[in-house]
């Protein structure tokens, strides 16, 4: 199965990206739905951001407070780093079922909507790693926008981030969403194409999954020599 990752900054345009690939019938995993899931109430998340954080960022029903917890986080970099930790092996696990589910339904390629892809070191996961790039004043208008915040909370929020143009470095495949939803819709065309056509032998045998399948025949043929003799 192939894992595509779907990256980018914040209010880059993600969703918009993975939407699409919704619509064109590819099953998405999005990180934050995963995030959001794991600190529902009666949660071991929910009980260790409590115990970490005080009763001040939950609500009067037990629910997580996300905007008094977003407030501290994003203007926080140690507060910040805490949620992460606490968080991290529960999302990660999470993420990991959520792939094997599709893996058994027998998907054949699946997007990962993850924002903290690189931050959160899970790269190595996914193949190719597409980063949807906005230009700085786009992505700090929509942002502002969106979350009807002022520029300052919205710069807070952007560096909370590694930079985009250092992920835009780092990936295989980049979506230029500065421009229109039409101009986005065109080039996700492309990439459809490009991350549904399956691997030539050649790139199979390069691949993870092929050096894995070959390192699997070494082992089971060595035991089977081991056996006969
Ligand atoms: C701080 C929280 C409560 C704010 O909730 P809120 O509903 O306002 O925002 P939402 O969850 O929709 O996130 C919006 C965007 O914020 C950015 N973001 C979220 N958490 C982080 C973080 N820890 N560091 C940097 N950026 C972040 C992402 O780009 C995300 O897409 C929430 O984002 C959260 O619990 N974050 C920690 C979990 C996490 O790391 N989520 C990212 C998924 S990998
Ligand atoms: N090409 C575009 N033109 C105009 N507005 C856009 C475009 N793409 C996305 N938007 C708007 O910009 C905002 C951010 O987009 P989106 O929610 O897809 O970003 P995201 O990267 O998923 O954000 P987050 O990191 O917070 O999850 C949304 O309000 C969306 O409607």
């Amino acid at each position: 199965m192939r894992i595509v990752g779907l990256t980018g900054g914040i209010a880059s345009g993600k969703s918009t990206v993975s939407n699409l690939f919704r619509s064109s019938g590819v099953p998405v995993v999005d990180a934050d739905i995963v995030a959001r899931d794991v600190v529902r109430k009666g949660t071991p998340g929910l009980r260790k951001v409590a115990i970490a954080f005080g009763d001040d960022v939950l609500l009067e029903n037990g629910e997580i407070n996300r905007s008094r917890l977003g407030q501290i986080i994003f203007s926080d970099p140690a507060k910040r780093k805490l949620l992460n930790r606490l968080l991290a092996p529960h999302i990660s696990s999470s993420i990991f079922w959520e792939i094997v589910k599709l893996w058994v339904k027998g998907c054949k390629v699946i997007i990962l909507d993850i924002p903290l892809l690189f931050e959160a070191k899970m790269d190595g996961w996914t193949d190719p790693i597409i980063v949807v790039w906005i230009n700085p004043e786009a992505q700090l208008q929509r942002l502002m926008v969106r979350d009807g915040i002022s520029e300052e909370d919205a710069r807070n929020k952007i560096n909370s981030q590694i930079s985009l143009d250092w992920k835009k470095a780092k990936a295989d495949i980049v979506i230029d969403n500065s421009g229109s939803i039409e101009d986005t819709r065109t080039q996700f065309q492309k990439v459809l194409k490009r991350v549904t056509t399956p691997l030539s032998w050649k790139e199979f045998s390069f691949s993870r999954e092929g050096v894995a399948l070959v390192i699997l025949f070494i082992f089971i043929g060595s035991w089977m020599v081991f056996k006969l003799l």
